[in-house]
């Protein structure tokens, strides 16, 4: 079974940052123009599950840009919507987001991220305003560091996961997705300088 989560947000909000911290525990300072989709699977429960997250550099503005976004929000199962709390507009861009997945997706489930909370001397975008976003479209609301804390941005992970089990509630097909964090913890727990 494949579960699809897009980590969407503004130019270098830390998008890659986190999906590089979620799949590895580093953190790798310069991550460059990429558009990748990371895989890893895992054997939960005798079955085997592959987590993808797709991270992609932000083109709202394009043509091209608008179709990419579209593709994206329709691939995905859950969303990781980044923006810095140093950058008012990557907020605004998130707010934007939000209502796009929204209109398209309904209910899916979305975990909104406030970024880089380690340069708190920056910061322009007060906690409460994230929080009263994500309380207003029924999302869940983290402030990390991807710099700093690993622990931080696994709750991320663990939001999406408790998302998408309400998403799922009624549905016929669980996911089992609380084995996938537990799977996650326990490899990357161990393997502090793991590679992909
Ligand atoms: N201080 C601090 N810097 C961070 C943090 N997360 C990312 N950065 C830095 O911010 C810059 C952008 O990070 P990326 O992860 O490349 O951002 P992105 O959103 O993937 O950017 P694009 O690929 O351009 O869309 C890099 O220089 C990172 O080192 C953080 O939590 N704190």
């Amino acid at each position: 079974m494949d579960v699809n989560i897009a980590v969407m947000g503004t130019e270098s909000v830390g998008k890659s940052a986190l999906t590089v911290r979620l799949l590895t525990r580093r953190f790798i300072g310069e991550y460059g123009d990429i558009e990748s989709i990371y895989s890893h699977s895992f054997a939960v429960d005798g079955r085997e599950i592959s987590l993808n997250i797709w991270d992609s550099p932000y083109s709202e503005r394009s043509t091209a840009g608008a179709s990419l976004l579209e593709r994206k929000v329709q691939w995905a199962d859950g969303y990781v919507l980044v923006y810095s709390i140093c950058d008012r507009a990557s907020f605004t861009a998130v707010g934007r987001l939000v209502q796009t997945i929204r209109s398209t997706r309904g209910g899916a489930p979305i975990v909104v991220v406030g970024n880089k909370r380690d340069l708190q001397h920056r910061r322009a975008v007060p906690s409460d305003e994230g929080r009263r976003l994500a309380l207003s479209a029924g999302c869940r609301f983290y402030e990390v560091s991807a710099a700093e804390n690993y622990h931080g941005v696994l709750a991320v992970l663990h939001g999406l996961v408790d998302g998408m089990k309400d998403a799922n509630k009624s549905s016929r097909r669980p996911l089992g997705l609380r084995g996938i964090v537990k799977s996650m913890s326990a490899v990357f727990g161990r393997r502090r300088t793991d590679s992909f």
